[in-house]
């Protein structure tokens, strides 16, 4: 395959997946943007605008088109989903076979340590590798009491220092960031900037006019962008901000494995860590080795979690009760009232 769907990430495991659609004369290429109906395609021939009729495919999915219609998607590696808007009962995909996703943590302010807990859940419950990125080094008097306090919460990902300003930490963060990569962050941390040195491209102009389909300009941006030195591709949708939790029971123990390590020297199976004997995560709490605020964190992490399931549950139940009701009251009318309806048309 060529060397362009390559820099997209395409590899010998994506080629075996997508041979049944070689044998069909289908194409493969990666999507890197979706619209209502229509997407951006990347093929080893170049970009391409497909029409699609499913509603699942999104922004780094790997995809078979035939023509300019997109056939089939394949298998995703990994998804970053969170918590649909209001008014939907499932979780949205913001991105697919991400391989990285990077927490970006600004060390200009007091670090909002549940915060980069909640996205380091959603990380790990992604299936990518989570990566936090301490920013604006430059502008903190104590990056090593930042670090000391990021370091806590890490459990299991790797930190890296960086200023975008002074140029610190960038090769670093550069090697810890290959493959499909996305920043993840609230407004302000830096993840523009950050973007613009990973990538070389500065992607507040990254809007290019296009003509579309039907002969009009429009302006689109690209939402996969090459990583400098052909190692990976940034993601940037928009939408990756305020970020809540959907279905990620599992990456919450992920995220807070060094708790559930403790949890299993507790005299009881099923202790909560609160005043039962014998319990393990209280007495490394009252011995200094874990931060109570860690213990909290987690119980309001996994309180979130369940009760983001428990509205979608309820919000489905209520959709169908609603529903149920137009229909009796459909039925009544027609019965009740049969023929006149029918003898004023
Ligand atoms: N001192 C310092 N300031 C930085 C650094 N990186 C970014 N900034 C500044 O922080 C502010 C926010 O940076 P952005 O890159 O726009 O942050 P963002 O996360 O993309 O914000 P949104 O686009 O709102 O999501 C800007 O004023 C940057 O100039 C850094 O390494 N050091
Ligand atoms: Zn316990």
């Amino acid at each position: 395959m060529s060397s362009s769907l390559e820099l997209f990430g395409w590899d010998s495991t994506w080629a075996d997946a997508f041979a049944p659609h070689a044998a069909g004369g289908l194409t493969p290429g990666r999507v890197v943007r979706v619209d209502r109906g229509q997407c951006d395609v990347i093929t080893a021939a170049g970009p391409v605008r497909a029409e699609f009729t499913r509603t699942d495919v999104c922004t780094g999915d790997w995809v078979a088109l035939s023509g300019l219609y997109l056939h089939a998607v394949l298998p995703r590696r990994t998804a970053l989903v969170r918590a649909a808007a209001s008014g939907l009962s499932h979780g949205q995909v913001l991105a697919a076979n991400v391989d990285v996703v990077a927490v970006i943590v600004p060390c200009t302010v007091e670090v909002d340590l549940g915060r980069a807990e909640r996205l380091l859940a959603l990380a790990w419950e992604s299936g990518a590798r989570p990566v936090v990125v301490l920013t604006k080094t430059d502008a903190c008097p104590d990056v090593a009491r930042v670090r000391e306090q990021i370091d806590t919460v890490a459990v299991g990902a790797d930190v890296v220092a960086v200023s975008a300003v002074a140029g610190d930490g960038l090769d670093a963060l550069a090697d810890a960031l290959t493959g499909t990569v996305v920043l993840v962050g609230q407004s302000g941390v830096g993840k523009s900037t950050l973007a613009t040195a990973l990538t070389g491209t500065d992607l507040a102009v990254q809007d290019v006019r296009e003509v579309d389909g039907k002969g009009r300009h429009t302006t689109v941006r690209r939402e996969m962008i090459p990583l400098r030195g052909g190692r990976g591709v940034l993601i940037d949708t928009p939408g990756l901000r305020g970020v809540g939790l959907y279905d990620a029971e599992d990456g919450l123990h992920r995220a807070f494995a060094d708790i559930d390590a403790l949890a299993a020297d507790c005299r009881f199976g099923d202790c909560a860590h609160g005043s039962e004997p014998g319990c393990a995560v209280r007495a490394a709490i009252d011995a200094g080795l874990l931060p109570a605020r860690r213990l909290d964190s987690y119980r309001k992490l996994i309180r979130e979690n369940e009760w983001a399931a428990a509205r979608t549950d309820a919000r489905l139940r209520s959709e169908l009760r609603s529903r149920e009701r137009a229909f009796h009251k459909a039925y009544r009318n027609q019965f009740n009232r049969p023929g006149r309806d029918r003898r004023t048309r």
